[in-house]
C-alpha cells in the first residue's frame, strides 16, 4: 500500500472537531442563557451525545471503512425520546458557515434515528489492527460545566500508532505565547482571543490555529518550550484530586526543585498547552490503582506534544500503548515533557511513587 501523508485525514478532523466544538459551545451559552430548559439533561450530555453524532457523521461520510471508538452510546437518547429532539435540533442547525466545508463533511445528517445509530457506530473495540478513530466529545466534563477548559479529542490510530490528533480547545487563549495563567481552569469566559485548534500528524510536526467559526487558517507550527534547568518548569495538572494524585505531583515538584505553583486545568488541553510551550510539564499519576485511562483521554494529545519536541510516557517511562482495546490497559499514569529534562522527571517520579509503595 502506498504510504499516506494523511492530509485528507487530518482536513476532515480539523472541519469536524471544529463543527462539533461550535456546537458544544452553543450547547453552554443556551445552557447559561436558560434557553435549554425544555430538558432536564445535563448540557454536558446535551454536548456529548451531538459533538460525538457530528464527528461520526463527518468520518463515515469520508472513510466509511474506518472504526471508530467513541465514548458515548445512543442507549439513553433511545430511551428518553425528549433528549434525543433537543439534541437533534442541536445538530441538525449546527452547520459550518462555508459551502466547502459542508460538502466535505456529508452535510446534514437526515433524520434523528439515523443520528442515534451514528452514535453507536462508536462501539469499536479498539486494538493493534487496522485504521481506528478515537473520539472524546467532550473531555473535561467538570470543566465544561464550570465554564472552565475541556478539548473536543479525535486521533487516528493505524496498526495501534497514532498517526494524527486533533484537540478542539475553545477556552483557552488563541495566542501560543500567552503563559498560562493560574486561574486558567476555572476563569474562562470566552471572547474573541479564545479557541484554538491543535493538530499533528506522525511525522509533520504539530501546529496551532485559531478556533474561527468561519474558514480554518493555515496552522502554525508549535513547540515546547526549550527548558534546560526543570526547577524553571510550569508544571499542569488535573483539577480533578480523584483523576490524579495532587500530593504526588507536589512532592515531585519540591524534589525537582520547581517552585511555581502548579497550573490545574481539565481535560487535554493540557498537552496542548505544553505542547505549545505556555507550560512545560504534564504529571497525571494515579491515585486508584484499579483505574485504568481510556485511549480517547490521551491519543490526540500524545501525538500533539510528542510531534512539538516532548515527550510522553507512562510513569515506568513506556510509551503510551493505544493498541490493546479502548483503554490503556499497559500503562499507569502519564508524564509528559521537554525532551530535556524527560529523564530527570522520570527518575524523580519512580523515586516518589516507589517510596511510596513501600509504606
Ligand atoms: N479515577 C480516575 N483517574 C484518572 N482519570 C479519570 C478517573 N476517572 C475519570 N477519569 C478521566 O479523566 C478525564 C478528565 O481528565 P482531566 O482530569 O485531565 O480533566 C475524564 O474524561 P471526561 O471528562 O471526558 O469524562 C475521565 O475519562
Ligand atoms: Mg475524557
Amino acid at each position: 500500500m502506498a504510504t499516506s501523508n494523511y492530509s485528507r485525514e487530518l482536513d476532515i478532523a480539523l472541519l469536524a472537531v471544529q463543527r462539533a466544538t461550535l456546537l458544544t459551545k452553543s450547547v453552554f451559552h443556551s445552557h447559561a442563557k436558560g434557553t435549554l430548559n425544555k430538558s432536564d439533561a445535563s448540557p454536558v450530555t446535551i454536548g456529548d451525545f451531538g459533538a460525538q453524532a457530528l464527528i461520526i457523521s463527518a468520518l463515515q461520510h469520508n472513510f466509511p471503512e474506518d472504526e471508530i471508538v467513541a465514548e458515548e452510546e445512543a442507549k439513553d437518547l433511545r430511551e428518553n425520546t425528549q433528549l434525543r429532539d433537543t439534541v437533534w435540533n442541536l445538530v441538525k442547525d449546527t452547520i459550518l458557515p462555508h459551502e466547502q466545508s459542508q460538502s466535505a463533511l456529508g452535510g446534514s445528517l437526515p433524520s434523528a434515528e439515523r443520528m442515534l445509530d451514528i452514535i453507536d457506530k462508536g462501539d469499536s473495540k479498539g486494538g493493534a489492527k487496522g485504521r481506528i478513530w478515537a473520539i472524546d466529545p467532550i473531555d473535561g466534563t467538570k470543566g465544561f460545566l464550570r465554564g472552565g477548559q475541556y478539548a473536543v479529542c479525535l486521533a487516528l490510530m493505524v496498526d495501534g500508532d497514532v498517526k494524527v490528533g486533533v484537540l478542539g480547545c475553545p477556552n483557552l487563549p488563541v495566542s501560543d505565547s500567552e503563559p498560562l495563567s493560574e486561574n486558567i481552569g476555572a476563569d474562562a469566559t470566552d471572547d474573541e482571543r479564545k479557541g484554538v485548534l491543535f493538530s499533528a500528524v506522525q511525522g509533520q510536526g504539530a501546529h496551532s490555529r485559531p478556533m474561527s467559526t468561519g474558514k480554518l487558517a493555515e496552522g502554525q507550527s508549535i513547540h515546547m518550550s526549550p527548558l534546560s534547568n526543570v526547577s524553571d518548569a510550569t508544571f499542569c495538572e488535573s483539577v480533578e484530586a480523584a483523576h490524579s494524585s495532587q500530593g504526588d505531583a507536589a512532592n515531585i515538584a519540591k524534589k525537582l526543585g520547581i517552585t511555581k505553583p502548579s497550573v490545574r486545568m481539565d481535560s487535554q488541553a493540557k498537552y496542548g498547552s505544553i505542547a505549545r510551550g505556555a507550560g512545560d510539564l504534564y504529571l497525571r499519576l494515579p491515585v486508584r490503582a484499579d483505574y485504568v485511562e481510556k485511549i480517547w483521554d490521551h491519543a490526540a494529545g500524545d501525538l500533539i506534544v510528542r510531534e512539538a519536541g516532548g515527550e510522553v510516557t507512562d510513569a515506568e517511562s513506556n510509551r503510551l500503548d493505544f493498541s490493546h482495546g479502548r483503554t490503556l490497559l499497559r500503562n499507569k499514569g502519564v508524564i509528559a515533557a521537554p525532551k530535556s529534562v524527560h529523564g530527570k522527571v522520570i527518575e524523580v517520579v519512580k523515586e516518589v511513587l516507589g517510596s511510596k509503595s513501600k509504606v
